[in-house]
């Protein structure tokens, strides 16, 4: 064998990202780029669509898990609730047109900008590490919200 081609890691940790080309290349649409290469502000009224929607969502269901389809966090979260037989209703930002304007809302609602962004009775939870710290109260959470 070539012995540059021999020095070729076995596992090439560059592709565990969650930035992998593949990703990019299979994204139903092009929110990767429009957030990479930087959006227009929003309009005031974008801004309150998207807060209102959010809100909506937040308030019409049992769970709420604002995602992202690639996000290690979100798989967790998302992982759990399913293992707990949660009802969720699971949003992919990255994958919704109105996904980056919905983030920002959710940071006016929560002062949290990362995703996960967890709603459980519409009482906001966290992200996944404060989801998994209420592992042993999930179980009761999710009855007293009729999610289970
Ligand atoms: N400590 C947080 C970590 C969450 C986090 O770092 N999420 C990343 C995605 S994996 C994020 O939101 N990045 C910013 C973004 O996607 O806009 C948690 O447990 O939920």
């Amino acid at each position: 064998m070539n012995a540059s081609l021999r020095r070729l890691p076995t596992t090439a940790a560059h592709l565990k990202s969650p930035f992998t080309a593949r990703h990019i290349i299979q994204s139903p649409n092009t929110n990767f780029f429009r957030n990479f290469f930087g959006r227009r502000p929003a309009s005031p009224n974008t801004i309150m669509a998207a807060k209102t929607k959010a809100q909506d969502i937040i308030d019409n269901n049992s769970v709420a898990v604002f995602s992202k389809s690639w996000c290690p966090y979100c798989k967790a979260t998302k992982s759990l609730l399913s293992e707990m037989g949660a009802k969720a209703h699971i949003l992919e930002l990255d994958q919704m047109d109105d996904g980056a304007e919905l983030q920002d809302a959710l940071y006016e609602i929560t002062n949290q900008r990362s995703v996960p962004n967890i709603f459980i009775d519409k009482k906001h939870i966290g992200g996944n590490s404060d989801l998994q710290a209420k592992k042993s109260e999930l179980p009761k959470l999710l009855k007293d919200a009729h999610a289970v």
